[in-house]
């Protein structure tokens, strides 16, 4: 998908709601687990649901790839459920010497239909690059993550600024606001306007909302820029909004809350934008 294709979607659909679909045999509903693929059976329920309520969804590998094989073939049928109308991240946060992230993108881009794949930056241009060299494709890198462990590296002053605002300004040179996105946590709000005088035109995928309590509006106030440019990601606080046989109606009844806090939002930046 485009990035005018994208920005499209985001005004069709008055949202920039990213669902994150990170299932867990533990939380799914107790009457699932008797189907032949619970997995499945509960990211299609979510993906009935929220159709027309989000724009992306974000399929953490790691949910997929703890059940093994068959993680895996759950996954292959959740993004041929959701088909080509969502941009599809595989939240993957990948990153090798040259050759390996090559193998990695072509899994992503070639092997299954993804948008978008996560990507570590920490071992530099050659690790990054491979995933820019495939056309419609993205790479969404790391910039400033949700977690208290972004204090550790992310935060730490490399060379007179932060390590995550030297990561942001020389990763958006290796690839350009149509191809290359960032991470920011939503948690980390202090920092969102820093963020968007370094990298103005890309856009931000943001995690963090909901479970991790991080706040839509202040995101939307502070980061959204003339495209819009945010991806806002919720998994938990959507997925497992119930419990029960009706978690569907809550999962839609969460991702339509989400929804209706972000249409102002696309309709003051997007109603009377003319696409370059
Ligand atoms: O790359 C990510 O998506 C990511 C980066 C980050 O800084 N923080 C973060 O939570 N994530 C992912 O975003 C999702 C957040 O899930 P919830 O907290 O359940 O909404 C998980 O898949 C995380 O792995």
């Amino acid at each position: 998908m485009t990035r005018i294709q994208l920005i499209q979607s985001i005004r069709e659909r008055g949202s920039y709601l990213c669902v994150g679909l990170d299932p867990d045999l533990d939380k799914v509903p107790a009457h699932l687990l008797g189907e032949e693929d619970p997995i499945f059976a509960f990211n299609k329920e979510i993906i009935d649901a929220t159709r027309d309520l989000c724009v992306a969804y974000k399929l953490n590998t790691a949910f997929y790839e703890c059940y093994g094989v068959e993680g895996w073939r759950a996954l292959e049928r959740t993004v041929s459920h959701i088909g080509q109308d969502h941009f599809l991240i595989a939240d993957a946060k990948r990153g090798d010497i040259g050759n390996t992230s090559t193998q990695y993108a072509k899994a992503f881009f070639e092997r299954l239909p993804f948008d978008a794949v996560t990507v570590a930056p920490y071992m530099g241009a050659d690790s990054v690059k491979p995933f820019l060299a495939f056309d419609g494709k993205w790479a969404i890198v790391l910039g400033l993550t949700s977690n208290p462990g972004a204090a550790d590296f992310e935060l730490q002053e490399a060379g007179g600024m932060p390590l995550y605002e030297r990561v942001l300004s020389t990763v958006s040179g290796w690839g350009h606001p149509d191809n290359l996105m960032f991470v920011v946590g939503a948690t980390q709000a202090s920092a969102f306007v820093r963020i968007r005088k370094l990298v103005p035109d890309h856009f931000l995928l943001v995690p963090g909302v909901g479970a991790q309590g991080g706040s839509l509006r202040e995101i939307s106030e502070k980061a959204a820029n003339s495209d819009l440019g945010l991806l806002v990601n919720v998994s938990r606080g959507i997925t497992y909004a119930g419990k029960g046989e009706d978690f569907a109606s809550a999962a839609r009844a969460a991702a339509q809350a989400y929804q209706q806090e972000m249409q102002p939002y696309v309709d003051k930046i997007l109603r009377v934008k003319i696409i370059k």
